[in-house]
Parts: C-alpha cells; structure tokens; sequence
C-alpha cells in the first residue's frame, strides 16, 4: 500500500551489523486490519527484508483476523497463490488463532491488537500468561476495568511477556515512553494539560463556519483520525480514556467515570446506531455555528483541552485566546504538557500529529521492536 516505513533509517541500523548466530524468529498475529492495522501490515511488509538482512530480525505474519473471518497461513506462499491471491478463512476463534500464531518451537510469538474491542483485550492476561508479547493501540485494557488492568500487569510479569502500548495516547507520539522514564528515573507527575485528540484537534482548526462541521467529520473519518464510531472522539470519551491510561500510568487511582467530560453529542443522538448517528450528524450543526461564533466574537477559537492532576481529570471544549499555544497548534497536533517535580518552572511537552493510520501503525511496530530488542536484537529499537 504505501512506501512509508516505520524504522527510522538511523546510522545505527545501517551500520554494519555483527553476525548473529541465527536470525530472532518473531510470529506476528495482527488482530483488526482495519485502518491501523492495514498500515501496520503495509509497514511490517516494508520492513522486513531490511530488518533481516541489517538486524537479524526475520518476523513472520502468521495470521490475521477481524471480528469474523480469520486468514490463517500467511506466509504459506503456495496457499497465498491460490484463488488469485486470495488466502483462505475461517471463522474467527481467538484462542485458535493465538494458538496458531505461537505455533510449535521457540519462536518469539507477538499479537498486535488493532481493535477497539474489550472481547479482545479480555484475552490478554491469557496470552501473556503464556508468555505471548501483545503491543497495541487499543485503549480499552488501558482505561477499562481495573481488575483486568492488573490481571493483565499480573499475567505479563508472570509470563515474562511484553505489553506494549504506546500507541494508545498520542497516536506515534512518545508519550507513554517518555512519561515512564520520569517516573522510573525518580521524577513524579504533578499534571498534564493539553489537546489529546487529533481528530478533534483537525477539526477545531479546520472548522470556521464556512462549511457545515458534520461535513468535517466525515472527512476526519475518511482519513482515519476518529475511532470506528466518531462519537468516541466527539464525546470526549476517546480522550478520557487516554487520561485515564495517563493517570494509572503514573500511579494515580482514575477510573472513566471520574473524568468530566463535556460531550459535543447530543443526548438523542448519543444512543441511536452508529449508522444511524452517521445519517443524522448534521443535526450537530447548528449547536457549532453558535459555540464558534461566540468564540470568534470574543476574539478566540474553539480547543478540546484535557486536564489532569491529583484532584481530577476533565476534558472540555473551550474558548481560548488566539496566541495561546492551543490555537497555533496545526492539523492533527497534540500537546500533552506534563508538569513534574523536575520540569515545574517549565512543562516538558510532547507535540506533534496525534492521529493517522500510519503514525499510529508505526507506534505498534516500534512496540514490537521494542520486544526483539528485549529479545537481545541489538540493530533495533531497544
Ligand atoms: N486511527 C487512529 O488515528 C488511531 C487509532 N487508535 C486505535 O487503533 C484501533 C484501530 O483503529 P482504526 O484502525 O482506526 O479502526 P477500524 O475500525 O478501521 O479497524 C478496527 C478493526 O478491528 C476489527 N475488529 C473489531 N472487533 C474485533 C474483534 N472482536 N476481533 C477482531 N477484530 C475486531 C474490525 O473488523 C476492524 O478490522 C482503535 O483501538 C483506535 O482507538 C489509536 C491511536 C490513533
Ligand atoms: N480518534 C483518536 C485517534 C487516536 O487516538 C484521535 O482522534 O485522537
């Protein structure tokens, strides 16, 4: 699909490489070829030779599999030759996919969940258990149930197996890494303040009441910012949950229901069908055309800004000043300001493109990396 790869063309990965005594197997699952998770296969696809050939890293598609259908035996070449290209499925099973993509030996065995799903992200504690490494962008383990949140903790330390998700806030951003090297480092999170969600991020610096807003968030949705249901993004909930992967990530007890949020949906609108809410969004319109008017009359722009300290989170639209950082920010960006013992006078700030298919299958990868690193491949990501 697209050229783009993920691994940066560091001097470090050119250089040349000390043998390794055999190539580090890595079976990959990709669960959700949806927008992410096509760009990840895209990249994993791309890179692969190289990897090979300057890091002794040889990673295997085992299978893939969405809500239905699972296509199992990718690598099979005289199976992928069949019916024009066309692999075979079968119905979707996640314990026989898993069970496949491990498969016999001492492969390195990785599921890269491109999800939403909470069905998915139940079965993690199991496959890292067994010491399956998941990487993922799918905030729903991160910011759902808090005992599953520490089963799965529990599971990845008992099965020495990675949970990799920094893909989850900030899209390709390293907000989850960086966050955690203050931490482990001694430092401890006083606040974060910022603009969290790309799409609405777009859309509030695209938006100037020339054009209807429902006909912007198609478009975000056609390029692959929002989640699978925009009303996630336009809620607030999609952001929350990033808080809320934020907070316990530095310790702090937050659950989704803590978060105020202030939703741009409409209570009619926000229990009807996707479908539906997709047929009816120009009834968000007229609400907008009033918001951005009274910001522009007070000389300032709409921003979706989250904030989180020790005594709450919230997430809200509100009117700010036209210099004000938030109003310069440009397309997708996200601005997460942590405020710490360390950076108090000034906020360490992590900005750049918050949403994007291929940013946030580059997040996934650099996850994986990540694992084979650990793995003691030296010539990637460690
Ligand atoms: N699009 C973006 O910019 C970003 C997305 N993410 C996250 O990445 C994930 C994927 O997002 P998109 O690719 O945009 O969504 P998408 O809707 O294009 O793809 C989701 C895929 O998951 C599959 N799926 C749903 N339920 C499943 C199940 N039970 N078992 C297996 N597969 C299932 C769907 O069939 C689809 O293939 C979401 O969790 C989203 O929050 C995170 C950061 C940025
Ligand atoms: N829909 C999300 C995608 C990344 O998490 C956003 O717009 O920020």
């Amino acid at each position: 699909m697209s050229s783009v790869i993920a691994v940066p063309e560091s001097p470090y990965l050119r250089a040349p490489r000390r043998a390794l005594a055999s190539p580090l197997v890595v079976h990959i699952g990709v669960i959700g070829p949806g927008k992410v998770g096509t760009a990840l296969l895209a990249q994993l696809k791309d890179a692969a030779p190289r990897l090979l050939r300057d890091a002794g890293l040889s990673l295997h598609l085992r299978a893939v599999t969405d809500s239905r259908h699972m296509w199992l035996d990718c690598d099979d070449e005289a199976l992928n030759g069949r019916a024009h290209g066309a692999q075979t499925w079968r119905p979707a099973d996640l314990d026989a996919f898993a069970a496949y993509v491990r498969g016999e030996g001492n492969a390195v065995a990785l599921l890269a969940d491109c999800s939403a799903s909470d069905i998915v992200a139940d079965h993690y504690p199991v496959w890292l258990g067994a010491g399956m490494h998941v990487v993922t962008p799918n905030k729903r383990a991160g910011s759902g149930d808090i005992a599953r949140w520490h089963a799965i903790h529990e599971a990845a330390a008992a099965g020495s197996a990675h949970f990799g998700y920094e893909g989850t806030v900030g899209a390709g951003l390293p907000v989850i890494q960086t966050l955690r090297d203050l931490l482990d480092t001694g430092d401890e999170l006083v606040a974060v303040e910022g603009m969290l969600s790309g799409t609405l991020a777009w859309l509030f610096n695209r938006y100037d009441g020339s054009m209807p807003f429902s006909a912007l968030v198609r478009e975000a949705h056609d390029l692959g910012y929002t989640e699978p249901d925009p009303r996630e993004d336009l809620s607030g909930v999609d952001v929350a949950r990033k808080l809320v992967i934020l907070a316990r990530e530095a310790g702090l007890k937050l659950a989704l229901k803590d978060v105020r949020i202030s939703s741009l949906v409409p209570a009619h609108l926000a229990e009807v069908s996707r479908d539906e809410f997709m047929e009816r969004i120009g009834e968000l319109d007229g609400a907008m055309i009033v918001r951005h008017a009274s910001a522009a009359a007070a000389g300032g722009v709409l921003r979706h800004v989250a904030r989180l300290d020790r005594t709450g989170a919230s997430v809200v639209l509100e009117r700010v000043p036209r210099d004000h950082t938030f109003a310069n920010a440009r397309l997708t960006d996200n601005v997460l300001r942590f405020s710490t013992r360390r950076y108090c006078d000034n906020a360490l700030v992590v900005q750049g493109p918050g949403a994007g298919p291929e940013v946030t299958a580059a997040a996934v990868f650099t996850d994986l990396l990540r694992v084979a690193g650990a793995m003691g491949v030296k010539r990637c990501a460690c």
